[in-house]
């Protein structure tokens, strides 16, 4: 029976492919495997017993993951699957910011005792005129899930899309539409584009990458929307370059102290991934990641081990073993494994910069005694028996 602990509220519809072997638990030190949103869990004390831990959607800015490598926890997230979510709501920021529909919408408030109210609207439109998005040019900084459909998106709706993204994956280029001017130099962005809209992970390197430098090359009147993180962007040189006439609107998913209520800004509760639809995948993704990671030793989607597949295990037996990338630690396994009068019939070994996996299937079971001997090698984070 394995126990699982939500940090989060997650989606039923993914809780319920959990079978009778599954139990939740309310109380994270019995659980075995996390699930967890945006839950902040850099100052949890992780239990001794955990062994994965899910984030159901994309940032994993939330989650230590290089403490949990060390204690063997392999952290999963759901790419893309909360990505459409995301798209729809960047585009309407681009809406809000460019026409004033709020404010439009405030003054039908105001007005909903004035009987005169539909003559009176003809009247006060005028003061609620905008933009519209054809023709105008946006740059989308970092095409992943999310960036590549904003991009092919605003193309569909008459803009000029300027696409910024050094680390580009094979599939995400794939889906690119062709019509995405690809851009080499995010200062061509920051110089040429009306919108600009940021959809990177927040890293060391990606902190307060728009900053009092980057509004200095942008054009007059520029939107810049941040559906990523807030600390992507120095949000006090942001509130000067609005002050400034520089930036037009800062429209944010992330309130906090800086933002919330200040000129310019159109600030949201971080809505992006809170659709339905969203929180379904992201939930169905999360959960068959962790059980085939309990059930097989499989890993999809981790963000701190490599991915290995080995289906299911038809051998007598099957260990996994979370180790240091480190050389010549696989021929130990081999040795006490053969010390021990076990064949290996078959095995995978993965690395992922400092850290590595290894899955072997076997043609009997493992003792407690070779477990221990295996657990006990240098560089071994943890050894798990799953048949
Ligand atoms: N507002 C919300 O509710 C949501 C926010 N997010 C945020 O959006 C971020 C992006 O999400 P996805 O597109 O799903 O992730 P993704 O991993 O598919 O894409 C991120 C892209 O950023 C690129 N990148 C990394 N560093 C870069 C740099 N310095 N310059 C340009 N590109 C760079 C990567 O190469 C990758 O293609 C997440 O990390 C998360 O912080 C994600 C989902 C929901
Ligand atoms: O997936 C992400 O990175 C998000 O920001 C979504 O966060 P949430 O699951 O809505 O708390």
């Amino acid at each position: 029976m394995y126990q699982y602990h939500c940090l989060n509220p997650i989606a039923e519809v993914g809780l319920d492919l959990f079978t009778e072997d599954y139990q939740k638990t309310e109380e994270l030190n019995d659980a075995q495997a996390v699930l967890v949103r945006s839950a902040a869990m850099h100052d949890l004390e992780l239990p001794e017993g955990l062994e994965a831990i899910a984030r159901a959607g994309a940032g994993v800015n939330n989650i230590p993951l290089e403490k949990c490598a060390d204690k063997g926890i392999v952290v999963f997230n759901t790419p893309g699957a909360n990505a459409n979510g995301v798209k729809e709501l960047v585009f309407a920021g681009m809406l809000l910011a460019s026409r004033d529909i709020v404010g439009g919408i405030d003054w039908v408030l105001e007005n909903k005792d004035n009987e005169n109210v539909k003559k009176d609207a003809e009247k006060a439109k005028k003061a609620f005129a905008g933009n519209e998005l054809a023709g105008k040019k946006l740059g989308v900084i970092g095409l992943g899930a999310i960036g590549v459909r904003v991009a092919n998106a605003a193309t569909h709706l008459g803009m000029e899309v300027y696409g910024y993204d050094p680390f580009i994956s094979v599939n995400a280029a794939w889906n690119l539409s062709r019509n995405v001017k690809h851009i080499n130099s995010v200062e061509e962005i920051y110089s040429a584009c009306d919108f600009i809209t940021i959809h990177v992970p927040l890293l060391d390197d990606t902190k307060k990458m728009l900053n009092k430098e980057a509004f200095a090359q942008m054009k007059d009147g520029v939107v810049v929307l941040n559906f990523a993180r807030d600390l992507l962007v120095d949000e006090e040189a942001i509130l000067t370059a609005i002050e400034e006439g520089k930036v037009k609107k800062y429209v944010t998913d992330f309130p906090n102290t800086i933002t919330a209520g200040k000129k310019g800004c159109i600030v949201t509760p971080h809505l992006g991934a809170s659709t339905q639809e969203s929180e379904d995948n992201c939930a169905v993704m999360a959960v068959k990641e962790i059980k085939d990671y309990l059930e097989n030793g499989n890993i999809r989607n981790s963000v701190n081990f490599p991915n290995c597949n080995m289906g299911a295990c038809t051998q007598a037996g099957r260990i996994a073993i979370l180790h240091k990338n480190k050389k010549g630690i696989i021929g130990k396994f081999s040795n006490i494994l053969g010390d021990g009068d076990i064949n290996i019939t078959d095995m995978t070994n993965k690395s992922r910069g400092d850290y590595a996996y290894s899955l072997l299937d076997l043609e009997s079971n493992v003792t407690e005694e070779i477990v221990g001997q295996l657990a006990a090698l240098d560089g071994v984070l943890k050894v798990r028996v799953i048949k």
